[in-house]
C-alpha cells in the first residue's frame, strides 16, 4: 500500500499539486494515459480539450476522487506549506475526508448535486464552517451568511433559511461557490461550472468564482470546453487530447502562438472576432478516438495535417520548448506561422 504522507520531493515552493504519470483506466480502455503537470499556488489553470479527452476524470483525481470501477495509478501529491506532502493516489478515505472542504473543494457542473435537498443553504454552509473551524453554531451561522453576501446573494440572512430548490440555478451556483471557498482552501476544482446556466449568467458566475478563489488564496483548476473562457479567466492552460498532455503554458502565449497542431486546430475552430461574409470556419476534421480504439502513435495523428510516419507509430512525450512551455508533438517545430491555414478546408469571401 502507498504511504499516505510522503517526504517532500524537491519541487518549487509555489507548486501546490504535482501530478506525475497519472493513469486512469476503465473496462472500456484507458481514459488518462501518463499525464504529468503541476498546479501552482493561487493560479487559475484551465484544462481544455474536446469531449472525452479525460478532463473531468483528471480534475476529480486532483481531489483524490476515483470513479466507480476505475483503476488509478501514478501520483497526485499535494504540497505543504508547513505540512508533510499528501499523496492522493491510493489515499485512504479518512485522508481524503480530512482534505475535502478544508484544503480542497469541488464546484461541479450541477449545483444541485453538491447541495443536500433536505437542509437549508445556511445550515449546510454553517455545518461546513463548523466542521473545519469548530465555531459555535451562532458564529458559524454568521460566517455562513457573510459568505452568501460575498457571493452576491441579496438579503442573505433570509436566503440562508431557504432550501436549494427554492434558489434559481444561478443562486445555487453562487451558494456552491460560497461553500467551496468559505474555509479558504488551497485548491478549488471547477468542472464546467457554468455549462448548466443561462448564457447571460455564465460570465458573472465565472468572474465570481475566480474572485472568490483569489480572495481565499486558492488555486483554481477550471475544466472547460471554451477557449474564450480560458482566454478571459485563466493564467495557464493544459490542453488535453485522448487522455494525454498536448500542450501547456501561459494562456497568453499558448493561445497566441500555439506549438501543438491540436491547439492550433482548436483555435482555428473559434469564430473570428469579425466574421467575413461567406467565410467558412476551419475545423479539425474527424473526431477524437475512443479509449477502446486508440491508435498506436500520437492519438491526434489521424486528424493532424502535419503527421508523418513517426507520429503514426511513436507516442510523443512532453518536451520543453525554447520559450519554456511544454508540447507533446514530434513535429511542433514545423508548425507554420499561421497554423489556422492548415485546418482551413475552404475559405470563401463574398
Ligand atoms: N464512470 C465511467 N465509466 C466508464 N468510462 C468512463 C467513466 N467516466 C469517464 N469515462 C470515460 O473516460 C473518458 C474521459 O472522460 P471524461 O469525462 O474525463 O472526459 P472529458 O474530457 O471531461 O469530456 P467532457 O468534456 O465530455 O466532459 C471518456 O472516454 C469516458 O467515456
Amino acid at each position: 500500500m502507498k504511504p499516505e504522507s510522503v517526504k517532500p520531493e524537491k519541487v518549487s515552493s509555489d507548486v501546490l499539486l504535482s501530478v506525475r504519470d497519472l493513469r486512469i483506466g476503465f473496462d472500456s480502455g484507458p481514459a488518462v494515459r501518463g499525464l504529468s503537470f503541476d498546479v501552482r499556488r493561487g493560479e487559475v489553470l484551465a484544462v481544455v480539450g474536446e469531449s472525452g479527452a479525460g478532463k473531468s476524470v483528471t480534475a476529480r483525481a486532483l481531489l483524490g476522487m476515483v470513479p466507480r470501477g476505475a483503476s488509478l495509478s501514478g501520483s497526485v501529491r499535494m504540497h505543504g506549506p508547513g505540512t508533510a506532502d499528501v499523496e492522493l493516489v491510493g489515499a485512504q478515505r479518512a485522508t481524503l475526508a480530512a482534505l475535502w472542504g478544508r484544503r480542497a473543494a469541488l464546484v461541479p457542473q450541477d449545483a444541485l448535486s453538491a447541495l443536500s435537498p433536505v437542509h437549508t443553504v445556511g445550515d449546510q454552509l454553517a455545518a461546513a464552517v463548523r466542521s473545519v473551524r469548530g465555531l459555535s453554531r451562532g458564529r458559524a451561522h454568521a460566517v455562513a451568511v457573510a459568505a452568501l453576501e460575498k457571493v452576491g446573494i441579496a438579503d442573505a440572512a433570509r436566503r440562508a433559511r431557504a432550501y436549494p430548490h427554492e434558489f434559481s440555478g444561478g443562486m445555487r451556483q453562487r451558494a456552491v461557490i460560497a461553500m467551496a471557498t468559505v474555509n479558504e482552501p488551497e485548491l478549488v476544482v471547477a468542472d464546467e461550472p457554468t455549462t448548466a446556466l443561462d448564457p447571460e449568467l455564465r460570465g458573472q458566475i465565472l468572474d465570481l468564482l475566480v474572485e472568490r478563489c483569489d480572495a481565499a488564496g486558492a488555486a483554481l483548476v477550471l475544466v472547460t470546453h471554451d477557449l474564450g473562457v480560458v482566454r478571459s479567466h485563466a493564467d495557464r492552460v493544459l490542453v488535453m487530447y485522448a487522455g494525454r498532455h498536448a500542450e501547456s503554458g501561459p494562456v497568453d502565449e499558448v493561445l497566441t502562438r500555439p506549438h501543438a497542431p491540436y491547439t492550433a486546430g482548436l483555435l482555428a475552430s473559434l469564430p473570428p472576432d469579425e466574421p467575413l461574409p461567406g467565410r467558412r470556419l476551419p475545423a479539425i476534421s474527424g473526431a477524437p478516438p475512443t479509449p477502446d480504439a486508440l491508435p498506436p502513435g500520437c492519438a491526434f495523428a489521424p486528424r493532424c495535417p502535419l503527421a508523418d510516419e513517426r507520429c503514426r507509430t511513436e507516442l510523443p512525450e512532453p518536451e520543453e520548448t525554447y520559450d519554456s512551455r511544454a508540447v507533446s508533438c514530434h513535429r511542433w517545430r514545423e508548425l507554420p506561422e499561421s497554423p489556422a491555414q492548415l485546418f482551413l478546408e475552404k475559405v470563401t469571401t463574398a
